[in-house]
């Protein structure tokens, strides 16, 4: 399988490091998550992988490209949605799409052409000629999407693309990306929301501290940390117990006497992150 985006031994150090000795590496086609709490790098990640920042040390290599000696190259295969929603407001739905194809320099008419193709598929069309500031967080996000698309990249990158938006526009959301990585799009994207990468992501890295702490499937994480938890409250927090599957926690469940207090489920993403950090995502 070829590597779309690879990290070696990755440093960013600013007064201290932030992104500290990553290494890991994304097959074409595949729909990768990096999880973690607020500050754990993952921003400062996807700035590097994207050359909108340096590694201050390590390798980086997108659609085989080397991304700090080949940053034009690299700046051609890929897509960008950033966390922060940056569309022009100012301009029409239309001319930021516009715009982002000229910077391109994507000829026309295939231009025209494919800003119809992505405005009907993030559902805009009928939006096109509104200032881009009259849309609402969900909107924005979608055309940010669209106008990532438009020089048809190899990788998409997004840094908390659902970020702020109520549940029923972040599952719109999720059905756009989905089917764009089942049409083949290679995307890594940043979340703190376990649900997220739990419902999108073929393999999840967790971040913690600038290091990446665990990398694999949700099925893996949970053959290693176990399937089935057993949950006891205890004062104001909650103890923790895995069991190797559900069946297990509960005949472990139904030998107590005193089941006061005590629940079964099945492990979940934030559970296994509490279980190798002592933390919530959170
Ligand atoms: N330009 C900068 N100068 C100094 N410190 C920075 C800079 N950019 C990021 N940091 C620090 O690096 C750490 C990691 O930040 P980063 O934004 O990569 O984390 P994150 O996991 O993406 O969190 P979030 O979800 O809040 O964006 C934080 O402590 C942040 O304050």
């Amino acid at each position: 399988m070829i590597a779309a985006v690879t990290l070696r031994n990755v440093y960013k150090t600013y007064q201290q490091p932030v992104v500290n000795d990553l290494s890991f590496s994304i097959p074409a086609g595949e729909m990768f998550g990096l999880l973690g709490p607020n500050g754990a790098g993952k921003t400062t990640t996807i700035r590097m992988l994207t050359t909108l920042t340096r590694p201050t040390q390590g390798h980086l290599e997108v659609a085989g490209y080397d991304v700090v000696q080949q940053r034009l190259q690299v700046k051609q295969q890929i897509g960008v949605v950033l966390q922060q929603i940056s569309v022009d407001g100012d301009l029409s739905v239309w001319e930021n799409m516009e715009f982002h194809g000229r910077l391109h320099h994507l000829p026309n008419p295939q231009r025209q052409e494919r800003i119809h193709q992505w405005l009907e598929y993030v559902e805009l069309a009928d939006r096109q000629q509104s200032p881009a500031k009259t849309l609402s967080g969900g909107m924005k996000r979608r055309l940010q999407i669209a106008r990532a698309l438009l020089h048809q990249p190899q990788v998409l990158f997004l840094d908390e693309p659902t970020v702020g938006l109520d549940p029923q526009t972040r599952r719109r959301i999720w059905e756009i990306l989905r089917d764009l990585n089942q049409q083949g799009m290679t995307m890594l994207l940043t979340t703190h929301y376990m649900e997220e990468a739990e419902y999108l992501c073929d393999r999840i890295g967790i971040m913690d501290g600038g290091k990446l702490i665990a990398l694999g499937t949700l099925p893996e994480f949970r053959l290693k940390h176990g399937a089935g938890l057993v949950m006891k409250q205890a004062g104001e927090r909650w103890d923790y117990q895995f069991f190797p599957d559900l069946a297990e926690a509960n005949a472990y469940l139904d030998q107590q006497p005193d089941k006061t207090g005590m629940m079964v489920r099945p492990t979940n993403l934030e559970d296994i992150f509490v279980e190798l950090t002592g933390r919530r995502l959170d």
